[in-house]
């Protein structure tokens, strides 16, 4: 009677939706139901005699070999989580409870598939770690890059790459670019005829599977490198409309993109385009925040900010800086003879001589009207400074080409020297306003409209 029962127990063992299996010490298969294949790939026949370690996804190898030793050193296992490459090279994952039998010196072990529940996991997952990305990237690149990690996680990719596109431009720009971990540059090009065009006028995702590509012709072979298995492209579609697209690759060699990753890729991408705007929104307040509108150049926020820190690291390394107060002589005639707008334009000509004459770590700052501040960092005594003021007043000199006038114009420039003039902000930047007065009082700046 009791044997009777094992026969019948055994015979729904096939039945069963989740995997049993039989392993010896060695991880070698013994007996496999008949649910492997459609958990695992294989059928039965061809899972006796592998080893089942064989099969296990590389990263998950250690912890499964630590817990299969626990298993057969006689602790029954509950809930244990790892992943298999499947027959077809889809990754599974896998809920197992096991038990080691000692008198057949086999471990028992019942296989679920949870591939469905943990891709759910991670995909809500990686829906918070994109918001809050956005909110935590200092500029569009580590935004890139943060997304880049996240959807690496739940998609493999041999190239990964953010290609945004320029309506005005029926143009596209690739700003973030990684094939094979490495960084890619490409140059912007027209939309037009790309892969990337078709899905940006579609608005739809683009999946190209080997057999895509085989049938695709001359054109799509063209449009793709040799290498390429498989090719996944999703639009990246904000409030605004279509801001680019998210490709990923595959190359030869690896498992080809399936609907299942498309219709992933496509959850997320406009979690995606949300934190894109977004970056780009707070871009555009910080630039706003720290940038004059009319030149461009550094505001006074921005200038208190950078010397306050140039200061620190001045005062750490025993090292000297100058801060050189430029201030443009009657220019309020410029505004007064030939308008507004003309004051304007010098105003941004000015600011992009001085700008051009320094050094990328120097800055030059307008703190309104025409006042200028200029931080020199890599200076080691009042000479240097003094022959930058130099080379100033001589690119200055140049007449300016404004509403078809010839211009000369100014400057009246103080110096202040680190630590030599004050040990602070306030004090420097006083010193310095004071000894480009005391220049101004002394000489006349010459405005000669033509
Ligand atoms: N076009 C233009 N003018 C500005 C702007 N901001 C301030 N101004 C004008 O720039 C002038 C600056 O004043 P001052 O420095 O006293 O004029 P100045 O003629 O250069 O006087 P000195 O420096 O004593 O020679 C004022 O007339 C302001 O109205 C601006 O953004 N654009």
């Amino acid at each position: 009677m009791e044997i009777k029962s094992h026969d019948l127990l055994a015979s729904f063992m096939d039945l069963l939706m989740d995997a049993v299996l039989a392993v010896d010490s060695q991880g070698k298969i013994v007996v496999a139901s008949a649910a492997c294949e459609r958990v695992f790939g294989y059928t039965p026949q061809e899972m006796v005699g592998r080893n089942m370690l064989e099969m296990v996804f590389p990263e998950d190898l250690d912890r499964t070999m630590q817990t299969a030793n626990e298993v057969m050193s006689g602790n029954p296992l509950l809930y244990f989580e790892n992943r298999y490459i499947r027959k077809d090279g889809q990754i599974v994952d896998i809920m197992w409870t096991a038990r080691w039998s000692p008198e057949d010196q086999l471990r028992i072990g019942v296989a679920r598939d949870i591939t469905e529940r943990k891709r759910a996991e991670a995909l809500q997952a990686a829906l918070y770690e994109i918001s809050e990305a956005a909110y935590a990237a200092d500029d569009l690149i580590s935004l890139f890059a943060r997304i880049h990690h996240i959807v690496g996680s739940l998609l493999p990719a041999d190239c990964f790459s953010v290609t945004l596109y320029d309506e005005d431009k029926d143009q596209l720009t690739f700003p973030y670019l990684v094939d094979k971990l490495q960084w890619t540059e490409q140059a912007a090009k027209p939309a037009a005829g790309t892969l990337c065009a078709e899905i940006i006028r579609s608005g739809q995702p683009l999946l190209l599977t080997p057999e895509d590509i085989a049938a695709g012709g001359a054109l799509m072979q063209s449009a793709l490198e040799p290498h390429v298995l498989s090719w996944l492209g999703v639009p990246l579609k904000s409030q605004k409309g279509m801001i680019g697209v998210l490709t990923v690759k595959r190359y030869l060699g690896g498992v080809s993109y399936q609907l299942k990753d498309q219709e992933l890729l496509q959850f997320v991408s406009t979690q995606i385009a949300t934190a894109i705007e977004r970056q780009k929104m707070q871009a555009r307040l910080q630039q706003l925040a720290q940038y004059d509108a009319l030149t461009s150049l550094p505001n006074r926020e921005l200038l208190t900010n950078k010397l306050e820190a140039a200061l620190r690291s001045a005062e750490r390394e025993q090292r000297h800086l100058a801060l050189l107060y430029l201030d443009l002589d009657k220019f309020k005639q410029v505004n007064d003879s030939l308008g507004h707008d003309a004051g304007d334009t010098l105003l941004q000509e000015v600011a992009a001589r001085l700008k051009l004459s320094m050094r990328e770590t120097d800055m030059v700052a307008r703190l309104g009207g025409d006042e200028f501040v200029v931080l020199l960092q890599d200076i080691s005594s009042p000479d240097q400074a003094a022959m930058v003021v130099e080379k100033l007043r001589g690119v200055l000199a140049q007449p300016f080409e404004i509403d078809g006038h010839r211009l000369a114009i100014c400057p009246s420039i103080g110096i202040a020297f680190y630590p030599d003039h004050g040990q602070d902000r306030h004090a420097l930047l006083k010193h310095a306003d004071k000894a480009m007065y005391r220049e101004k009082h002394h000489r006349d700046g010459l405005i000669y409209p033509s």
